[in-house]
């Protein structure tokens, strides 16, 4: 198992943000953590990269423990992640964000990246292809579309060669076709590389669509997890998000 969790736990104040949490993921396996809104996703999600140091439990990557590491050091042994604000710097050039990347992973962007002009640009392109923005290298990252930012930012966080890729609702702000086209890309990345993901989205359609595997959190604790079909076919999820529709609207989508 690439990520192994055990009984995470969080409490803010009185607040239970997330309760016994465990599960585990494969690499090259596409996870889904969905639910409400304050079903303690973003809490999940910051305890697995450090931001948040859980109250109890474990969280072991290769079976290496992750708990009480900083988040950089969980990002050097390989925890990316994206986020729903994308994080590209829009002065410089698409080039230029995955080049930074590629010399923060080396470790030798305080000492060369006035220098740095060729440095990793090879790798940089590479990475550009991979996501489809080689034709863009040049251009300010400021003037792209928002699609084509997160493709960018796709690029930045693979920079890194994570083995585990946390993704904070990769398709929100996108039009439906992009967020397909987004997540045939990381689908795509996540086999040939064999990285793990692990994503949270509010849209029913994209999780359904395109997760190997859903869980299902509310207020905190996990209430399901399988294959879609199984967990479409849950009477607890379906009681959480009846009168939304979106497990419905999913369902007639597939
Ligand atoms: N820093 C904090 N201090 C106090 N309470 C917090 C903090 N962070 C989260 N919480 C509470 O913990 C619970 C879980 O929040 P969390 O943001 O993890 O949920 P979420 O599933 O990510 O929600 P959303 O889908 O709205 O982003 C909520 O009740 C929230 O108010």
């Amino acid at each position: 198992m690439l990520l192994e969790v055990q009984n995470l736990r969080k409490a803010f104040g009185g607040i239970e943000a997330v309760r016994g949490v465990a599960f585990a993921l494969d690499a090259g396996e596409i996870l889904a953590l969905i639910g409400p809104n304050g079903a303690g996703k973003s809490t999940c999600f910051n305890m697995l990269n450090g931001q948040i140091r859980p109250d109890q439990g474990s969280v072991k990557l290769d079976g290496r423990e992750l708990v009480g590491l900083t988040p950089r050091a969980i990002w050097r042994l390989g925890v990316g992640r994206t986020f729903q604000i994308t994080q590209t710097f829009g002065s410089m050039t698409v080039r230029e964000n995955v080049q930074m990347a590629l010399l923060s992973h080396a470790r030798a962007i305080h000492d060369v990246w006035r220098f740095a002009g060729r440095l990793e640009a090879d790798e940089a392109d590479r990475l550009l292809g991979l996501v489809g923005m080689d034709d863009a290298a040049e251009r300010p990252c400021g003037e792209l579309a928002y699609g084509d930012l997160k493709r960018v930012e796709l690029a930045v966080a693979l920079a890194n060669r994570p083995k585990l890729l946390l993704m904070d609702e990769p398709t929100a702000g996108m039009a439906p076709k992009e967020r397909v086209a987004l997540m045939r890309l990381t689908a795509r990345i996540a086999r040939d590389r064999r990285m793990g993901v692990l994503f949270t989205e509010h849209d029913m359609d994209v999780v359904f669509e395109h997760a190997d595997r859903i869980m299902v959190l509310n207020r905190g604790a996990l209430i399901a997890e399988g294959r879609p079909a199984e967990v479409r076919a849950n009477d607890q999820v379906r009681q959480i998000y009846l009168g939304e529709g979106r497990l419905y609207h999913a369902e007639a989508a597939s």
